[in-house]
């Protein structure tokens, strides 16, 4: 008789795009839904409160666009940033804050590396030396901890490579790249717009970004060192990198890079979690057996629901216990 454990090795929780502003609620781009800038922050406080109730996270994955962009129209973005850190103060969990668009409308890199947002900084360890988290480049924000032996979990900066905001000087070689590969795919003068752009072509618009090739090594060569170890492994970035996980406009220009790396280590990679499509999405690569989690955006929760969950490991799977418009699933 098979006999399954009864806890979870350990539990961590995921919420993304909060984007919160002290703005009246607001239609998107397209018209097509309501964003509620200012409830987002009483939903991601219900969050907080949920796990510390629950009492059995050991850490967030924040997967990004934690403000709105809109508040640099009323130079509000320092005042919108406290708040939310504000929910997060005193939490008995530690919390990991990945980089979105939106950060980059409000905030430059270097603003970024200083604040709170920039949890790469951290290096906790523990008795046995699982929870330590290890910064790489130094104006990146990509690094890796293990807050469980056995356990690896992969940040990604899916913006390193970007046009967006005031995030990369214009000057730095990131910002050429990101220009030179946005105005050979993209003929419009509004590089956000994705007019006259067809199939996965419609993701080089500029709310979108790429990983450069240092990043993408030191993707493979830490999850070179994780199959050494024996690790499994969970990836996260703010923007999705499968096309059947999210609608491909929001998908990373690169996609296919991350993918392929992603593939070549099936054997120990379970899972990828990210934010931005604000519809939300999943699909489950079955020749890989690697699940590809979208969440929905909390700003687009209407009042009365919310967009996050706790996800327990299990030596042979992870659960994911949705609450409000994030479905609830067994990730074999
Ligand atoms: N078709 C579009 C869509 C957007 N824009 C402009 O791009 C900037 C970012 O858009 P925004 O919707 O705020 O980005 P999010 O990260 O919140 O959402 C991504 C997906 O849309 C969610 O499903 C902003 O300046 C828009 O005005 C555009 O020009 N054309």
């Amino acid at each position: 008789m098979e006999i399954r454990e009864e806890r979870p090795l350990f539990s961590f929780g995921i919420i993304a795009d909060v984007q919160y502003g002290d703005l009246d609620d607001a239609k998107n781009f397209t018209q097509t839904k309501v964003r509620y800038y200012r409830n987002a922050l009483y939903l991601l406080r219900e969050a907080v409160q949920h796990w510390k109730e629950g009492n059995k996270i050991q850490f967030v994955l924040q997967l990004g666009d934690v403000i709105d962009g809109f508040n640099t129209r009323h130079k509000n973005s320092e005042n919108a940033l406290r708040d939310v850190l504000r929910e997060f103060e005193g939490v008995p969990f530690t919390v990991h804050h990945i980089w979105g668009n939106h950060e980059f409308y409000n905030f430059s890199r270097s603003y970024l590396m200083k604040s709170s947002l920039f949890t790469a900084q951290e290096t906790q360890e523990t008795a046995n030396n699982v929870q330590k988290v290890v910064k790489k480049e130094a104006d990146a924000a990509y690094y890796d901890f293990s807050p469980y032996e056995g356990y690896r979990f992969i940040i990604l900066d899916n913006y390193d490579i970007s046009m967006c905001g005031i995030g990369r000087d214009k000057d730095s070689p990131q910002y050429k790249e990101a220009e030179k590969i946005l105005r050979e795919r993209n003929r419009n003068e509004e590089l956000n717009s994705p007019e006259g752009l067809v199939g996965l072509d419609r993701r080089f618009v500029m709310f979108n970004g790429g990983m450069g090739e240092e990043q993408l090594q030191w993707l493979r060569e830490t999850l070179e060192v994780a199959r050494q170890r024996g690790e499994k492994v969970v990836v996260s970035g703010h923007v999705p990198v499968h096309p059947d996980s999210c609608y491909v406009m929001c998908l990373l220009w690169n996609y296919q890079d991350v993918l392929n790396i992603l593939q070549d280590f099936s054997d120990i990679v379970l899972a990828y979690f990210c934010g931005h499509d604000h519809e939300g999405g999943y699909h489950y690569d079955s020749g890989n057996e690697i699940h590809h989690v979208t969440l929905p955006g909390v700003v687009e929760v209407p009042p009365g629901s919310n967009a996050f969950g706790t996800v327990d490991v299990f030596t042979d799977r992870l659960v994911m216990h949705g609450v409000g418009q994030l479905d609830s699933r067994v990730m074999k």
